[in-house]
């Protein structure tokens, strides 16, 4: 197994306060699936963990093993891009950030540089190999971190954040990236974003982590074929009447998207036949249900009432 975390817990000790448990009896494996989707609101305890796995951190409960070892022990097999931008010496450039990260991990400057610039040439950076980092852009800057974090040859890569801030050329080159580096090497990765598009389109697996404890895990590709969200577009010819209105609010949450089009999600599929029998009353042209996306079920999963210990709170929609 390359990632075991067994009933990790972190509790912040505040002053003049009880001790605040950021992280609460989270475990996870990471044995399936190459790209991992480490997702949670904000506060939700993602970077807490992130640092644990790092050896940042100590736990003050449970226990983590990466490829058998404790996380301190392991730092060989680990690479990672924090959020933030302390990932690079900003005054050095690529070139020499490569020196500066391989030297700390024991790598011979050589081919610390050298793997370096095999990375930046493979993302085609490399015109930009000697300039000094502060005057790249985010994007290229997120490029290089990556190249650092992949000096040592790590089998587990951490991404907190990989695309914040970053425009959608940039964050699609970041995704096509780490897809590249996933499919060439046997490298695994745990991804944390806010941005539901990138985990979409790169996440094998998901990890949904709520308030210290872990909400939802599974395949990416199960987990939205079983969650068909009751939301449905609704084409009249002409402008729905407020009578109109009022009966489909009884029925859903309603909302606008234009004069004659509005959007309805039913609470459960079992309102589906009321509403078709309002509608047939209706100049309705078209209606169409709407595609289960990761947006929303992550939202699903935040909303559902968790049980005590529970870590699956996710039900598929019956
Ligand atoms: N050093 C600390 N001392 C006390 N509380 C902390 C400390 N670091 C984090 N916390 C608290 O732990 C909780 C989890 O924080 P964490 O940074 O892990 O969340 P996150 O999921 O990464 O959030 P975000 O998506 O906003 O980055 C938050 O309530 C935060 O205020």
């Amino acid at each position: 197994m390359l990632l075991s975390v067994n009933h990790l817990g972190k509790a912040y000790t505040i002053p003049h306060a009880a001790p605040f448990a950021a992280v609460s009896d989270v475990s996870f494996t990471v044995a399936a699936g190459h790209i991992v989707g480490f997702l949670g609101p904000n506060g939700a305890g993602k970077t807490t963990t992130i640092k644990m796995l790092l050896g940042l951190i100590t736990p003050t409960q449970g226990t983590i093993q990466i490829n058998g070892q404790r996380p301190l022990q392991a730092l060989c097999s680990v690479g990672a891009v924090l959020e933030g931008s302390r990932n690079l010496y900003w005054r050095l450039s690529p070139a020499e950030n490569f020196d500066y990260w391989g030297g700390l991990r024991g790598i011979p400057h050589q081919t610390a540089r050298q793997r370096g610039l095999a990375n930046l040439a493979r993302f085609g950076l490399s015109a930009k190999a000697n300039q000094p980092v502060r005057e790249l852009s985010r994007g290229m800057q997120q490029i290089v971190a990556i190249c650092c974090a992949l000096i040592h040859q790590p089998k587990l890569l951490l991404l907190d954040e990989p695309t914040l801030g970053l425009d959608l050329p940039a964050v699609e080159k970041i995704q096509t990236i780490i897809r590249q580096l996933v499919a060439e090497t046997q490298l695994w990765v745990l991804l944390t974003t806010h941005d539901m598009g990138v985990a979409q389109a790169l996440a094998d697996d998901l990890l949904m982590i709520d308030r210290g404890k872990i909400a939802f895990r599974g395949r990416t590709a199960s987990a939205l074929a079983g969650f068909s969200p009751e939301t449905y577009t609704l084409a009249f010819t002409t402008p729905p009447s407020p009578a109109v209105i009022s009966q489909l609010t009884a029925l859903g949450t309603l909302s606008q998207l234009a004069a004659t089009t509005l959007l309805i999600t039913l609470p459960n599929p079992a309102y589906l036949s009321q509403l078709l029998g309002v509608l047939s009353r209706l100049p309705l042209t078209a209606i169409t249900k709407k595609k289960a996306d990761l947006a929303a079920l992550f939202k699903h999963v935040l909303a559902s009432p968790k049980k005590e210990g529970e870590d699956h709170a996710y039900r598929p929609a019956k």
